[in-house]
């Protein structure tokens, strides 16, 4: 049994919601640090099963497939944090959570390698019409054939989306003698001769393979439609392992057909199955000149693991001490840690508020007027909303939270230990 201060959760009454079969090195992590309170299921759950389930839970881990919406969250009373064990967070409502005072985080660089390493496989595979012949060799056909097949070396790979997998598959690509070219909104430094394409017709015009690497964002949405098909070399490959909303899947089915595209890899898709129970429908289904994946291009021993424990770190550093460094939705504020000799005296308090004049006055009269001395303050904004932690003395916790929660424009307010 954990002890706690009056006013903050034992270690052992914090709950924890696990989704979507998340590496064993999680839940080391998290009772490595005294959490013992978890609840890891193998599946997603859907919105009903969600809104039930998260009403009393304090953290929630999930990977891409759990829809952590508005309305998911508005029943989420106790929600203290969420943890993407992946990269994209566009499966969560990061609006409502922000202005919930709900930090979210993710594993920014934790499986980019196995992503780049899956694509890079895949295209070499497809210059050579691999996935066909192989397709048709199941079904007894031998189609020994060197039209349409060629080398690696000195094509142009065209990535879209210089970010770290982006960037790491240009030089992995370099290294094979593929000449690399990218399109990315952002002016981006090139990595070893990789040069930035001006604009994204230049590259589709340029290409020999094209592959995407940008975010869900309502700008990337259908990016890769029929226009940006027909502006592609004639013959060439398409790779997409970023998210299915970024292509317009009948048109690439239809690029596909006139033969306009030689071959595809596709890994993610605009609707995914809930679990490995469901069947999977797609308008690609039935070429052989495609790969078809099921969402697994950070699926890897080495990736999963590293992203269970980086994951489950933040969420117990957020948990224990209040740091938010690296949350994607929130103000980092980085913290030392409440257990250096010398601080054990000490009760750390959390305030979250909207971003708004003269809430840290407040927050600092209202303390002075109760002789409340504060050992240390640490406050950072975004646009929205504001994340003050307050050290104090320990006797006076239980006054300063009452105090806290009675500041205009206060979000939450708690005691962390
Ligand atoms: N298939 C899978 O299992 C996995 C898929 N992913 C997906 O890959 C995406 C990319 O991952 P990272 O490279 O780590 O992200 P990143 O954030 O490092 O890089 C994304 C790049 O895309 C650029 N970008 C954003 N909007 C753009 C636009 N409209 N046009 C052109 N460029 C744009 C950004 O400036 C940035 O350079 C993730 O957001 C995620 O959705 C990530 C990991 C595994
Ligand atoms: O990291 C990402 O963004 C991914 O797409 C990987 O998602 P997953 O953990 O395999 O559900």
């Amino acid at each position: 049994m954990t002890i706690a201060n009056k006013n903050s959760l034992a270690k052992d009454k914090i709950k924890i919601l696990l989704l979507e079969g998340l590496h064993p090195s999680s839940i080391e992590e998290l009772k490595l640090k005294g959490y013992s309170n978890i609840e890891s299921l193998k599946t997603s759950l859907s919105e009903s099963e969600l809104i039930e389930k998260i009403a009393d839970v304090h953290f929630i881990g999930i990977r891409s497939r759990t829809q952590l919406t508005d309305k998911v969250l508005s029943h989420a009373n106790k929600l203290v944090a969420i943890g993407c064990f992946c990269i994209g967070t566009n499966q969560v409502d990061l609006k409502a959570a922000q202005n919930l005072g709900i930090p979210v985080f993710n594993a920014p660089f934790s499986n980019t390698r196995s992503v780049a390493e899956l694509v890079l496989g895949e295209a070499l595979l497809l210059l050579r019409g691999i996935p066909e012949k192989s397709a048709k060799a199941h079904r007894g056909e031998w189609f020994k054939s060197a039209v349409g097949s060629v080398e690696a070396r000195g094509k142009v790979l065209g990535i879209i989306g210089y970010g770290h997998i982006g960037m790491q598959l240009g030089i992995l690509a370099e290294t094979l003698g593929m000449r690399v070219h990218f399109y990315d909104i952002e002016t981006k430094l090139p990595l070893g001769n990789a040069r930035q394409s001006p604009t994204l017709e230049s590259l589709l015009a340029e290409a020999d393979v094209v592959s995407l690497h940008v975010p869900e964002t309502a700008q990337t949405h259908n990016m890769i439609a029929q226009a940006q098909f027909s502006a592609m070399k004639d013959g060439a490959i398409f790779i997409n392992a970023s998210r299915g909303t970024v292509v317009d899947i009948n048109a690439l089915a239809q690029a596909l057909e006139c033969k306009k595209i030689a071959g595809a890899a596709i890994d993610v898709f605009p609707v995914e199955p809930k679990s490995n129970d469901d069947e999977f429908f797609s308008p690609l289904r039935g070429f052989d000149n495609v790969i078809l994946t099921p969402h697994i291009g950070g699926s890897t021993k080495e990736a999963q693991a590293n992203i269970g424990l980086e994951v489950a770190t933040k969420l117990t550093k957020y948990s224990d001490n209040g740091s938010s460094l690296s949350a994607v939705n929130f103000p980092e504020v980085s913290l030392p840690d409440h257990t250096i000799p010398g601080l054990t005296s000490t009760s750390r308090l959390l305030h979250i508020h909207h971003n708004q004049p003269g809430v840290l006055t407040k927050i600092n009269n209202a303390f002075a007027e109760h002789n409340i001395n504060i050992a240390a303050q640490y406050l950072q904004t975004d646009d929205k909303i504001g994340y003050v932690v307050i050290d104090i003395d320990s006797q006076d916790s239980e006054q300063a939270l009452k105090e806290l929660k009675q500041i205009e424009g206060t979000i939450r307010a708690r005691i962390l230990h």
